[in-house]
C-alpha cells in the first residue's frame, strides 16, 4: 500500500486543486491531504473559509483518502502518524524540494518529494478567485 500525502490551504476550491489532488493520487494507493491550520497561513493573506470547513471540502473530493487538519505548531508530526512513501509539492508552494528532503532525512522520515506541474485554468487560483470577486463587486 503505497502512501501519498498532497499539502495546501485550500481556501476557495477550484480546478488547480482538483488536477494537484488527482495527479498526487495517481503516484500511490491511498491520497492523504493535510490542510493547512488558520493560523499556520502567514507566507499570504489569512484564508476567508474556516479551517474546518476547508476541510470538510477537501475530503469530499473524490481523489482523497483521508484529510486532517495539519498540526498547529509542528508540520512534520502529521507526517510521522502517516508514514508517507511520497509528499507532493504543488506547483507554487513555497517549500523547496532539496530543503524538504533534507528536513525528512533529518528527522529520520522516508518520504520521497515529487513537484506536480500546475494547471491552466482560467480562474484557478484561490488569491486570483478572491480578487475578481472584489472587483466585480466593488461599488462604483
Ligand atoms: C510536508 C508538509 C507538511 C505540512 N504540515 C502542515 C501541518 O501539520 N500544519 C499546517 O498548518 N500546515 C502544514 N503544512 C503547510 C500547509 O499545508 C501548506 O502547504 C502551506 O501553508 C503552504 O500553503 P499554500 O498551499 O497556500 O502555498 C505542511 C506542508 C508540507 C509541505
Ligand atoms: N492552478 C493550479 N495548478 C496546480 N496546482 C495548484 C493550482 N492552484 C493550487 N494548486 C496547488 O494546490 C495546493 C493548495 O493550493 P493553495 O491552497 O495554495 O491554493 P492557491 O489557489 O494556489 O492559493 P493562492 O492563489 O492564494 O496562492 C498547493 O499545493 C498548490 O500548489
Amino acid at each position: 500500500m503505497k502512501r501519498v500525502v498532497a499539502t495546501g490551504t485550500f481556501d476557495i476550491l477550484h480546478p488547480g486543486h482538483l488536477f494537484y489532488l488527482e495527479e498526487s493520487k495517481k503516484l500511490g494507493d491511498e491520497l492523504h491531504v493535510i490542510v493547512a491550520r488558520d493560523a499556520n497561513v502567514r507566507h499570504k493573506p489569512r484564508p476567508v473559509i474556516p479551517e474546518e470547513q476547508r476541510l470538510a471540502m477537501v475530503a469530499a473530493l473524490k481523489p482523497v483518502d483521508h484529510a486532517r487538519l495539519g498540526d498547529s505548531a509542528d508540520i512534520f508530526a502529521p507526517i510521522r502518524e502517516i508514514d508517507p512513501d511520497v509528499i507532493t509539492l504543488g506547483f507554487n508552494q513555497f517549500f523547496g524540494e532539496d530543503d524538504l528532503r533534507r528536513a525528512l532525512e533529518i528527522r529520520g522520515l522516508r518520504a520521497g518529494v515529487v513537484r506536480i506541474g500546475g494547471y491552466e485554468g482560467p480562474l484557478s487560483s484561490s488569491s486570483r478567485i478572491v480578487a475578481e470577486i472584489l472587483a466585480r463587486r466593488r461599488q462604483p
